[in-house]
Parts: structure tokens; C-alpha cells; sequence
């Protein structure tokens, strides 16, 4: 009967405790006087998701239109308060001007949670940050773009061929969503590891294979997430790990042992498995940079001065490095493959922007007269610079961004009221809806490259149009990005037409997931070849 009892108590215990835990947040921004959408308890405001009746590009919108005036407001991702900032002036202020109050993404992605992925740079914290920043930033300015050039335009050259080859026998329907990534993989594996995985020609590539078994978690991988997203606290005490042991390895291997041989051999590639070896030698110097200026790279963005106190930490271990070309990779090829497909499927869709922009390829081949595209002649083309600012606008394939408050702070709104933003609260800059907002955009579901003019760019506020986020700890790779997509789309156009063709859907939608960005139906466009210019 005792034993009875105890079990009782035991259980009412352990359901208060939970109850407790799962309810104690509920009225966090009742507490701070602000706007938010009402919680359930343990699922917060991510029912909807979870049960796959809402995607994440809705979860985020539909909170965004009702509260969207008050330039800050409250959801909760399960049971986690986020601060959701809506006014561009408030992120300006929080990602450059008080950045040292919100350094971090989220501090509680640690070594506990995953050894590995808790080294990359998107993950480190504080002076680990700051100092791993200024490690790798000299990766990453446009001169080493330059020396990268002639490897992305390899794999975009054979990207076209490939294509070429295809039109001889019948019409050209591509498969953004199993294609792009080809390229993008094919192009981020070479520059980042040094090699390619034959990815575009062999449609058994396995390195292809290996970067879509990475791209879409595991039924085990959704499991730890959703117990990371519900109790961090329970996920730690289980001692789960995200890194699957297939991805460790092969990074191992593609990395450490790479630049260990490299440096006993005394081999050099120009790749960044070598910067990284450069960097490990405390030899990864800045070199003066190309002026950005006279560039058209409007999305690129700016590299600020980290403000790192501790110029030479010195206990980076090879994980570390590891860690970085893997988050390159990883970061590198399903963005710019997102990217691409947005592209094609606007372009298809916008003929009028199309042809303007066959215009432009148009003029630069007959100045390039058969030679193949520059660094500098891409770069210098205005209208395709348009065109992918206006893709990253209107469907930026990271759709939020997030900061987390590591002193506390006061954060002053126009209408006088002040709230008090403490060390650990987490902030989420809605990109998409930010980017959909007519306050900041007229017509805002109208593709149109024209908003990026040099009369009209002017007027685009800092902190409305943010898909590579913004400050010190916006990506690093942006450059590399816009680089490899407007290279593939150059040198697709100057042979083909992108047209809509039946499997072309009306309306991009994502499926509705809690982990994957995944859209409905595909994206599939025709390359028409062209009649001139062959
Ligand atoms: C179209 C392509 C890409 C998009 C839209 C994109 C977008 C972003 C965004 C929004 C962030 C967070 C920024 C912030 O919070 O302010 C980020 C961070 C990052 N990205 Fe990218 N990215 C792209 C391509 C790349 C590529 C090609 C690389 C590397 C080769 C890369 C490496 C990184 C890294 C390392 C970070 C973390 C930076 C830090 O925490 O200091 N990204 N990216």
C-alpha cells in the first residue's frame, strides 16, 4: 500500500514539475507589456507546425501581419519566448550599432548538445566568435573570390554542356529542386575541399548522394530535434548529439587528414581546405581587397571589425577547422542551390525580366568576343545583380535569423516605451516578412528587379532588405554566393531561355515541416535553347 502511495506522490510530482516547466514562460511578455500571440502550454505557438497544418514560412507571417505596428512583439517556439523585432531601425540597432549586447544566435547550442557543430563558427560564442571571425574573414574577401572564380566557372561551363547535350535529344525540363544542387555541391565541394564529385554528369554521384542524405534529417535526426526544441534540459540529460557519425567521418577525412598531408608534402591548392591550413599556421593574412565599389554586388555585405580583444587564441583545435569547412559546405551549397531555383522559376515566370536580362548576357558576350566571362565583367552587370537581389527579396532562403541577448538591455521604441531585454532572451528577425512588408516594399509579391536601380536602391532602408542578415555577424560567405549563382545563370542564359512548362506550379509553397524547407510540388522550368548566340 506504501509502495502504492509513493508511486502516487511520485507521479503527481513529477506532472507538476513538468506542468511547471512547460508553463513557466506563459506569461513572459504579459510581464514586458508587448504584443504576442497566446501560447499553449509545452507547444507554445508551434501546434500548428508540428501537426504540419501551418509551414514555417506561415508560422512566421501570420503573427508578423497582426502585430507587425508594434515593432516588437512575442511568439514562442514550443515553449521558448522569442522577441520578434519588425521595424528595420530596431534590427539596424541591434545587429550593428549595440551588437556587443547580441553577439550570439543561441548560446544554448553547446558542446552539450553537440560536441561538433557547437565548434562551427555560426555556433561559437562570445571571444571564441570574435576571434574565429577574424580568423577566417581573410577566406572570404573578393580577391580570394577571384582566385575561386575559375573553378565555379569549370562547373558551370560543364553544368551548360551537360544541358547542351541533353537539348539534342528532346526538350529540357529541369528539375530545380534534384538539379541546381548538382552544380552548387559540385562547386562548394571544389572550392571549399578541393575536389569535385561528378555530380552534374553522374547522376549516381556519390557525393551528391551523400550531400542530400545531409540536407534532410533523419527520422532519428527529427526526433533529437524535436526533443532539443522541447526541453533542452531533458535533451542534454539524454545525452543526444546531432552529428551523424557518416558526416563526421567524411569531413574527417576531406579535411584533417587532407591538411595534414598537405603540410608534410608541402602540397598547395588554391582551395579553402588550404586557408584553413594557413590559418592553423597563424599564416592567414587579410591581403588588400578589390574595391568593392566598383563592383554590382548590392546583397554582398559589408565586413565589419569584430571588435576581437584576444588576437591570438591560440588553442583552436584541428576539430575547429574541421568544423568551419564543414559549416562552409553545408552553409554553402542548399542556400545558393535555393537561390538558383528562385531564380529560374522568377525568370520563367517574368518573361519581360527575362529578356532584359538576355539583353545584358547579350552584350557582354559580344564585348567578351568568344572569350570566356571575368571576375570583373560578371561583377560589372547591373541588371543580373538586379535580378538576384530581387530573388533574395522576395524569397530569401533564410527566412529568419536570430540573435540572443548576452548583457542586458533596453531596448527604446519610437512611441517612448522601453523594454528590458535581459541577458539570454532570444530575438528573431523575421526575414521573409520583413521582406514582404509593403511598409518597405510596394507590391511586395511583385517580382521586380527594378526596386535594385541605382535610382531606386538608394532608397531601400538598412535592415529592410536583409537576406544575408546584417553587421558583424551576417554570413561571411555572401560574396561566395552571389558569385556561383550569377556565374550558373549567366552562363545557362547565354544558351537557353528559362520558360514555364506544365509541371511549372502557379504559387511557391512550402511543405508544411518543422525542419525542412521543402516546396510543394517542386520547381521545374524548360531550358529552351536559344537561337542566337549558340
Ligand atoms: C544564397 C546563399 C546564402 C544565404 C541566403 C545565406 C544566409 C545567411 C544568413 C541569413 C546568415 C545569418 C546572418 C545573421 O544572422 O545576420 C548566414 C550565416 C552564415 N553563412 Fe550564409 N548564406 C548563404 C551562403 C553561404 C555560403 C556560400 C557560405 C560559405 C561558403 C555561408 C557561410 C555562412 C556562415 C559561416 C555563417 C555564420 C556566420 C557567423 O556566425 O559569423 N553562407 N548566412
Amino acid at each position: 500500500m506504501d509502495t502504492y502511495l509513493l508511486i502516487i506522490w511520485a507521479v503527481i510530482f513529477l506532472g507538476y514539475f513538468i506542468y511547471k516547466k512547460a508553463t513557466k514562460n506563459l506569461k513572459f511578455f504579459e510581464k514586458h507589456g508587448i504584443p504576442y500571440e497566446k501560447p499553449l502550454p509545452f507547444f507554445g505557438n508551434s501546434l500548428k507546425l508540428l501537426m504540419k497544418k501551418e509551414n514555417m514560412i506561415e508560422s512566421i507571417v501570420n503573427p508578423y501581419e497582426k502585430f507587425k505596428n508594434s515593432f516588437v512583439y512575442g511568439v514562442f517556439g514550443m515553449n521558448i519566448p522569442n522577441f520578434v523585432i519588425s521595424d528595420p531601425e530596431l534590427i539596424k540597432q541591434i545587429t550593428i550599432k549595440d551588437f556587443d549586447s547580441f553577439v550570439n544566435h543561441d548560446k544554448s547550442f553547446n558542446e552539450d548538445v553537440d560536441k561538433f557543430s557547437s565548434k562551427m563558427l555560426f555556433t561559437l560564442v562570445d571571444e571564441k566568435w570574435r576571434h574565429m571571425r577574424t580568423v577566417l574573414s581573410p577566406i572570404f574577401t573578393s580577391s580570394k573570390m577571384k582566385m575561386m572564380f575559375g573553378i565555379l566557372s569549370e562547373c558551370a561551363n560543364e553544368f551548360v554542356e551537360h544541358h547542351e547535350e541533353k537539348a539534342k535529344h528532346g526538350k529540357v525540363i529541369v528539375n530545380c529542386v534534384e538539379t541546381y544542387p548538382r552544380y552548387t555541391v559540385d562547386g562548394i565541394s571544389t572550392a571549399v575541399l578541393g575536389f569535385k564529385g561528378d555530380c552534374i554528369k553522374n547522376e549516381d554521384s556519390k557525393l551528391y548522394k551523400f550531400a542530400m542524405r545531409m540536407r534532410k534529417p533523419t527520422f532519428i535526426t527529427n526526433i533529437k530535434i524535436m526533443i532539443f526544441l522541447i526541453s533542452r534540459w531533458f535533451y542534454v540529460k539524454l545525452g543526444l548529439q546531432m552529428t551523424l557519425k557518416e558526416v563526421y567521418d567524411f569531413f574527417y577525412n576531406a579535411i584533417i587528414k587532407v591538411m595534414n598531408e598537405r603540410e608534410e608534402k608541402g602540397i598547395f591548392r588554391p582551395d579553402v581546405v588550404q586557408l584553413l591550413l594557413q590559418a592553423r599556421q597563424g599564416q592567414l593574412q587579410k591581403e588588400s581587397d578589390i574595391n568593392e565599389k566598383e563592383l554590382s554586388n548590392f546583397s554582398a555585405n559589408i565586413e565589419y571589425d569584430t571588435g576581437a580583444q584576444n588576437k591570438k587564441i591560440t588553442n583552436w583545435t584541428d576539430e575547429h577547422y574541421m568544423a568551419q569547412g564543414f559549416l562552409f559546405f553545408a552553409a554553402g551549397f542548399d542556400t545558393t542551390n535555393t537561390l538558383l531555383q528562385i531564380t529560374s522559376y522568377c525568370l520563367a515566370k517574368n518573361k519581360e525580366v527575362q529578356d532584359e536580362l538576355i539583353r545584358e548576357i547579350d552584350d557582354v558576350l559580344q564585348e567578351l568576343d568568344a572569350k570566356p566571362i571575368t571576375y570583373e565583367a560578371l561583377h560589372k552587370m547591373k541588371y543580373l545583380d538586379m535580378v538576384i537581389s530581387e530573388a533574395l527579396r522576395i524569397w530569401p532562403p533564410a527566412f529568419a535569423t536570430s540573435r540572443q541577448c548576452n548583457k542586458d538591455y533596453d531596448l527604446k521604441l519610437k512611441d517612448g516605451k522601453v523594454i528590458k531585454i535581459k541577458d539570454g532572451d532570444l530575438i528573431l528577425i523575421p526575414t521573409y516578412a520583413i521582406h514582404h512588408d509593403e511598409r518597405f516594399f510596394t507590391n511586395p509579391e511583385k517580382f521586380d528587379p527594378l526596386r535594385f536601380s541605382d535610382e531606386n536602391k538608394e532608397s531601400i532602408a538598412v535592415g529592410s532588405y536583409i537576406p544575408f542578415g546584417l553587421g558583424p555577424r551576417a554570413c561571411i560567405g555572401s560574396r561566395f554566393a552571389l558569385m556561383e549563382a550569377k556565374l550558373l545563370i549567366f552562363n545557362v542564359m547565354s544558351k537557353f531561355t528559362m520558360e514555364v512548362c506544365d509541371k511549372t506550379t502557379e504559387k511557391l509553397e512550402l511543405v508544411p515541416s518543422m525542419t525542412e524547407v521543402t516546396f510543394k510540388n517542386g520547381i521545374f522550368v524548360e531550358y529552351r535553347p536559344r537561337k542566337k548566340n549558340n
